[in-house]
């Protein structure tokens, strides 16, 4: 049984984009939301994010089937305990944070009475805010499920639905697991990211100016990753410590083997890596998960 009613808390970038999403792929499924920032409610009801926008959290989830957080991961537990005594029993809950062992137990905490299923949705972009989010955000990519060891198979599979019918595909993960693969694949990236801009700018041999006109495709590259939400990814870091800083360990390490290899003029050491990443590159583009295709939903939206 798909959801009919469906409450999102959270109408910035993934909040939206739910909400978009659920209006073009299952039009039988009602949407009302809420966001903390009356501007956020104000351009949501503008662009239409969800059926019906609340000024309060609890009327927003009052006859909900399924309610999705769609806030920053460290304002989950805060947001979840502002509607503990409105949901209705039977009520799923989930959330697209891109923490979840942490998130999990903040709904857990926040929500004890309720069936609680964490996702991440691997979909995003720079943007954020109620401008941002596109209904196509989903499609083709993966979202992971976290539930908890003996939580309702019935429940987790109607959520699966859920995010199946809104493009994506499903892979359901322990959620400390989540946290390792994720550290790698997106925190960490974001962190390099940061750290490259944040050391550019901080040059002093090499002006602003020049960082900004000289910059190649490499360079920029890392400059829309920098530019993401920065209350998001604080959240990210300090919600997924553990993980971040094995993965981190091991980074440096690596990065301090190179630095040796360049200082040694070991030119086999880095013909033999970059080999190696290259095969990992096409590896992603064979599978079809290169995001520079077409209909990856992606191309219209970007500014
Ligand atoms: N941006 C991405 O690429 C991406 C991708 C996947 C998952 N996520 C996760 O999705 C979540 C939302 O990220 P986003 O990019 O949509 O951020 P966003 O800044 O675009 O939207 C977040 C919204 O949450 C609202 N909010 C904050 N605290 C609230 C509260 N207590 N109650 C109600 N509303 C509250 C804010 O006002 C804001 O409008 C985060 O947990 C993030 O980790 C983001
Ligand atoms: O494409 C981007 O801009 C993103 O950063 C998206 C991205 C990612 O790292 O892949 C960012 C955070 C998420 O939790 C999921 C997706």
């Amino acid at each position: 049984m798909s959801f009919s009613r469906v409450t999102i808390i959270g109408l910035g970038l993934l909040g939206g984009s739910v909400g978009l999403a659920v209006a073009e792929n299952l039009p039988d499924c009602r949407t009302s939301g809420y966001d903390a920032d009356p501007d956020v409610r104000q351009r949501a009801r503008e662009r239409g994010l969800v059926d019906e926008v609340f000024d309060s959290p609890a009327k927003a989830v009052a006859d909900a089937e399924l309610v999705i957080f769609c806030v920053p991961v460290g304002a989950m537990e805060q947001a979840g305990a502002q509607i503990s005594g409105a949901l209705r029993a039977g009520t799923i809950v989930s959330d697209v944070g891109s923490s979840k062992a942490a998130v999990g137990e903040a709904l857990r905490r926040a929500l004890p009475q309720a069936t609680v299923i964490p996702a991440h949705p691997v979909a995003g972009t720079e943007r954020s805010g109620p401008d941002a989010g596109f209904a196509h955000l989903f499609r083709h990519r993966w979202c992971i499920l976290t539930p908890a060891a003996g939580t309702d198979p019935q429940a987790v599979e109607r959520l699966s639905r859920f995010w199946r019918a809104l493009g994506a595909n499903i892979e359901i993960m322990d959620a400390a697991h989540h946290d390792l693969v994720l550290a790698v694949t997106s925190h960490i990236p974001h962190l390099i990211a940061y750290t490259i801009v944040g050391t550019a700018s901080d040059l002093e041999d090499v002006t602003r100016g020049e960082v900004i006109k000289y910059s190649a495709g490499g360079f920029r590259d890392f400059t829309r990753i920098a530019a993401s939400d920065p209350t998001m990814w604080r959240d990210v870091f300090l919600t997924n410590r553990e993980a971040v800083l094995e993965m981190l360990g091991r980074f440096t390490e690596d990065l301090t083997a190179l630095q040796r290899a360049i200082r040694n003029g070991d030119g086999k050491m880095l013909f033999d890596l970059f080999t190696r990443t290259r095969d990992i590159r096409r590896s992603i583009v064979e599978q079809g998960q290169d995001d520079a295709r077409p209909d990856f939903g992606r191309g219209d939206h970007e500014s």
